[in-house]
This record gives structure tokens, sequence and C-alpha cells, in this order.
């Protein structure tokens, strides 16, 4: 068998286009989405990253403000300008880009969001909802695996998920929605031996790791729908994901490629957090009947 290619950045691109009707609605509503975007440093990832996030806010008409930070920046000047950015009506998002130096907290940083701008979803507030089924702002990764399932028709519904890491950002949360989604969830991380017993098992298998090549053929189950998180850098200077892409794809019924997988559905529901964010002032309005 040969795995089908999920193609992120085509799921990603059309759900953009429909973003700009969103939009659109929005203005006519009065109000202009915005999101601020803050880079501390010169860290060269990271300011591509951030530059990809405007371009996108660009492309669906999302007006985007770029505040950039000395790599030297007190932990007090990067909360007082959170804080700033907390208060100001033009703004519906927040993202501070991480890694962040080591004098700041990046606890403190993320805390001090206020919840209904954290586009992130990396605020206690909304990893708790989350974990209540309640409506928040779900991480861009997670977020964006679900879509790409949806987009493919595969239903999570009593499927077995299998989750290789557990990190704050995208396997544990990745692990609550599948389960917030009825699947039944294993979450396995650098001390599950032998890993394989595990991943053998899975239907969907979300590799978020940080070590190419981490799985092989003979670590899936024939047929099974493999999501590969990650991003590395090989000998060649290639970006590839944690999966052994080419052996892995004989035997996967799904795969997604690295790039061009869960990279951009991360990068897209930045934007639909945004949207949400701005959708969710509008409503309100509308209820205080102004
Ligand atoms: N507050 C915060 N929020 C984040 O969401 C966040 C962050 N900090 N820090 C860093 C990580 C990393 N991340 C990526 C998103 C998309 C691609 C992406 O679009 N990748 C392309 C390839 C890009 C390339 O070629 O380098 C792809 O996979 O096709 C990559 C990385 C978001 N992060």
């Amino acid at each position: 068998m040969t795995a089908k290619l999920i193609d992120g950045k085509a799921i990603a691109a059309a759900k953009r286009l429909n973003m700009k009707t969103r939009v659109s609605q929005l203005r006519s509503e009065g109000l202009l989405p915005g999101l601020a975007v803050v880079l501390v440093g010169e860290n060269p990832a990271s300011k591509s990253y951030v530059k990809g996030k405007i371009r996108d806010c660009e492309e669906v008409g999302i007006h985007s403000e770029l505040i950039r930070l000395p790599e030297s920046v007190s932990e007090k000047e990067l909360l007082d300008k959170i804080s700033l950015l907390n208060q100001r009506d033009e703004i519906h998002g927040i993202l501070v880009q991480l890694p962040l130096p080591k004098q700041i907290s990046e606890e403190k940083v993320i805390q001090a969001i206020s919840p209904e701008k954290d586009v992130d979803g990396f605020h206690p507030v909304n990893l708790g909802r989350m974990m209540t089924n309640q409506d928040c702002f779900v991480p861009c990764t997670p977020a964006g695996i679900m879509e790409m399932l949806k987009a493919i028709n595969v239903s999570v519904t009593g499927k077995h998920a299998v989750i290789v890491g557990r990190s704050h950002i995208v396997g544990k949360p990745a692990s609550q929605l599948f389960l917030n989604h009825s699947a039944t969830v294993t979450i396995c991380h650098s001390k599950t031996n032998p890993l394989s017993n595990y991943t053998k098992q899975a239907d969907i298998l979300v590799v978020a790791v940080g070590h190419s090549d981490l799985i092989h053929a003979e670590d899936i189950k024939p047929g099974a729908v493999v999501i590969d998180v990650g991003m590395n850098r090989n000998s060649e200077g290639k970006l590839v994901g944690d999966v052994a892409f080419d052996e892995v794809c004989q035997k996967a019924g799904f795969i997604t490629p690295v790039p061009g997988g869960v990279g951009p559905m991360t990068r897209v529901m930045l934007l639909e957090n945004t949207l949400k964010a701005a959708e969710k002032i509008v409503k309100e309005r509308a209820c205080d009947g102004e």
C-alpha cells in the first residue's frame, strides 16, 4: 500500500480563502481583527516564523502588529508590554513567540496574556477549559491536526490515537483534544519502553518528539493515519520530520509530509483563533444591544 498524502499546505490555503469572507463580514460590522506578535531577540528561526505569521495575516486581511524587543529586555518590560496589549481594543489576539531569553519566565509571560486574547491557547485558563470540554482557544498545532483529519474525512471517535511526546504545546493538548473527540488515547514519552508496542496499536499516530527517524515502517499498524509534527534538520540541512517518511509511506493509510503538513496548519489555526477572538467581541456587542 502507498499512503495518501495529507496536503496541509493546500488545506491551509483553502481555509485562508474562507477566512477572507469572515474578515469582510467582521469589517462590515465595523471591526477589523487585529493580532499582535511579540518577538524578543534575533533568533533566525523565530524571525522567519514570525514573518510567516505576519504574511498570513496580510493575505486574509487581519491587521497585524509586530512588536520587537531586544534580547536583553527585562521580564518586567515584557510584562508591561503585554499589559498594554491586553488593554487595547484593536488587538484581539496576542502571540509571544517562544522560546524567550533565559532572564524571562515563559510561564509568567503566558499567564500575563489575557485568556480572551490568548490565541496560542497556552494560558492555564484555556488549557483548563479544554480539559473540561468548554469553549476555549485550542493550541494551534493540535487544532491544526484535528482540522487535517476533518479535511480527509477521518473520524476520531472510537479510534485508538497514540500520541508520542508530552510537551505543553503539542503532545499534552493534542492528547486532551483527541480525548474530547472520543478517541481512546495513549500518551507515550521518552520513558515509554518499548515505544513500538504502543505505536503499532495506533489507528492514528501523532509524533511530536523532535528526533528524526524515530518511527519506522515496523512501528506502525498497516493503514494507520500518521501525523508527523517533528521538525528536524538532516545532515544535508533539509527539513525532516520524526517519521522515516519513505518507508512509513509504504505502510500507512495517510501520512503528513514535512514540510507542507502540520506546519502550515499550525499557522492557519493562529488566524482561526484570532478570528474567533474578534468574532466573539462582535457577538458580545450584539448581546449588549450596542
Ligand atoms: N508562541 C508561539 N507559538 C507558536 O505557534 C510557535 C512558537 N511560539 N515558537 C515556535 C513554534 C514553531 N512553530 C511553527 C509553525 C509553523 C511552521 C511551518 O509553517 N513550517 C513549514 C516549513 C517552514 C520552513 O521551511 O522552515 C512547514 O512545515 O511546511 C513551523 C514552525 C510555531 N511555533
